[in-house]
């Protein structure tokens, strides 16, 4: 699914309007029914809607909505900060028209004039929608500070007032004005405002309307951003054939583990071999021989080093190498990396430990093999490339860092970002919070690895790993709770994760 910025959304509605025969009106009234629709499903006529509605398009959206659910007998008031300018034209029709239904409409002047919200009051914000242009100052920071005071159910209408869509919204200095919603519906696409974590407090759980834009503008619009939804997975999945052995995907191996680390490269290990790797070889130190042995039997195992892996520079057998599971930060590490980037030609996986090695000793970053894919979670990011100012300065930097040096970044988060070398980041969308536990991502190191092993390009391996990783992350938590769910439980549901992928 493409995310589009806020000068896309707008051409997006106006192709719509023009190229298919749809009046603008008529775009409002799907937008307005869908959230109203979703509305009766959620709550039943004991609750009273009071909606705050702008003079733009947002603010139309909410009376189109305060006039259906009038229709149907649900309690609806309807409240209009006072401005001297007229409303957009089709906020004004949808007046016109609410204006003949029983709904109390009235114009707040003041702060005076607030209306006083009671138990069972829903708060509906339609103030501002994708057309904000500056920070909410004055009386609208006013109002969003009184809903914000409430502790009511609050409901914003395709973006929470205040935020911006495509842009950083935070600022450090600055005391920002913005709806915390409870529950936002939004349309049609996902946007980048609510994918990244600086956002949290103000989209609370977001819901998407499919209002029937145009397919034909999505198609052939081109856009930085995209979310890996199951129709982008279902495109690059490709099933077993039935004429294989075991050399048809591939070769892996994954150096991984130390003295006290080694489930870091049981876990990795297993999930290589659990996302479809013909065979793995383990590269571990003498110390960890016997675990691995015993508790991943399915891979051969080689040893160079006592308590940590040593100067191992025997690659050339593999089709694929996963490095820095559990490796621990040695010197002699810096060496293993530079053997590997001399004599190894072809994309590499790098996470954990080789990342902190690869971040105090940046000289190393231009050698990294072109098209090598990278997994850091934020902290380590923030030692390759640096402090950002805010998450969207992250997502930049990323993608410019990902340009640079001609590798994938696999920024590991709650939406996942995979910045990619022709400067496009795709955000994942499977995955929960029960992930951010210990040997989460030595599992996703493992299955990029594996997909890479198998012929998979490396975008290919990226989108497919961290969507499979999420989604067995998924899986697992349903059966046993977010708090409950391990790293074993991710392996454990991959062969799930596949079903579903092939199921859909
Ligand atoms: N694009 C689409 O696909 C559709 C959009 N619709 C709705 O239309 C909305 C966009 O409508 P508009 O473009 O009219 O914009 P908005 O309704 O978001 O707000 C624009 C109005 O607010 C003013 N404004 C902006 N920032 C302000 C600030 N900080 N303080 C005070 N005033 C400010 C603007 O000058 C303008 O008058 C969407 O969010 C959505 O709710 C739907 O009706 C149907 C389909
Ligand atoms: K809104």
């Amino acid at each position: 699914m493409k995310i589009f910025s806020v000068e896309q959304i707008q051409n997006w509605d106006a192709f719509t309007i023009n190229k298919e025969g749809i009046l603008s009106i008529n775009l409002m009234e799907r937008a307005a029914v869908a959230c109203f629709d979703w509305i009766v499903q959620s709550f039943d006529e004991s609750y009273c809607f009071k909606i705050f509605c702008g003079k733009g398009n947002n603010g139309g959206d909410g009376l189109a909505l305060a006039r259906l659910l009038n229709s149907i007998k649900y309690q609806v008031s309807v409240f209009i900060p006072h401005n001297n300018k007229p409303g957009s034209p089709d906020f004004e029709e949808n007046l016109k028209k609410l204006k003949k239904t029983s709904v109390h409409i009235s114009v707040l002047q003041n702060e005076n004039s607030f209306p006083s919200i009671s138990e069972k009051d829903i708060i509906i914000d339609a103030l501002f929608g994708t057309g904000l242009n500056k920070p909410v100052k004055g009386f609208y920071k006013e109002i969003i500070g009184y809903i914000n005071a409430n502790s009511n159910d609050t409901i914003a209408i395709d973006v929470p007032s205040g935020l911006y869509v495509d842009k950083s919204t935070i600022t450090e200095n600055e005391d920002v004005s913005i709806i915390k919603a409870d529950y936002t519906l939004t349309f049609q696409n996902q946007k980048l405002a609510f994918l990244v974590a600086e956002n949290e407090p103000y989209t609370g759980k977001v819901v998407f309307f499919d209002i029937e834009l145009s397919k034909d503008y999505e198609a052939s619009t081109p856009t930085p951003f995209e979310y890996i939804d199951d129709s982008m997975i279902k495109g690059i999945y490709q099933p077993r054939k039935n004429f294989v052995n075991k050399g048809n995907y591939g070769y892996a191996s994954l150096l991984c583990g130390s003295y006290g680390m080694m489930g870091a490269a049981v876990l990795s290990s297993l999930a290589c071999l659990r996302s479809g790797a013909g065979k793995l070889t383990s590269v571990v130190c003498e110390a960890g021989y016997g675990i691995m042995q015993t508790a991943v039997p399915e891979a051969m195992c080689m040893v160079s080093g006592e308590k940590h892996i040593g100067n191992f520079d025997d690659f050339q057998h593999f089709d694929v190498v996963g490095i820095g599971p559990g490796i621990g930060k040695f010197k002699s590490h810096v060496k293993l990396l530079e053997n590997l980037f001399k004599s190894f030609k072809r994309p590499i996986v790098i996470d954990a430990d080789a990342l902190n090695i690869l971040s105090e000793n940046e000289e190393l970053y231009s050698s990294i093999p072109v098209d090598t894919i990278i997994t850091p979670h934020p902290k380590e990011f923030e030692r390759l490339f640096g402090k950002s100012t805010s998450d969207f300065d992250t997502i930049d930097k990323a993608i410019e860092t990902a340009k640079e040096f001609r590798i994938y970044i696999v920024l590991k988060g709650h939406h996942t970002l995979i910045a990619t070398p022709d400067g496009k980041g795709y955000f994942n969308s499977t995955g929960n919070p029960g992930m951010a536990t210990a040997g989460a991502g030595d599992v996703l190191t493992g299955i990029i690895t594996g997909l890479l092993a198998q012929k998979y390009s490396p975008l290919q391996s990226c989108l497919l790993g961290v969507y499979l990783h999420g989604l067995a992350g998924d899986i697992a938590a349903e059966g046993l709770s977010q708090e409950a769910l391990i790293a074993k439980d991710i392996v454990e549901n991959l062969g799930n994760a596949f079903k579903e992928i092939q199921e859909t």
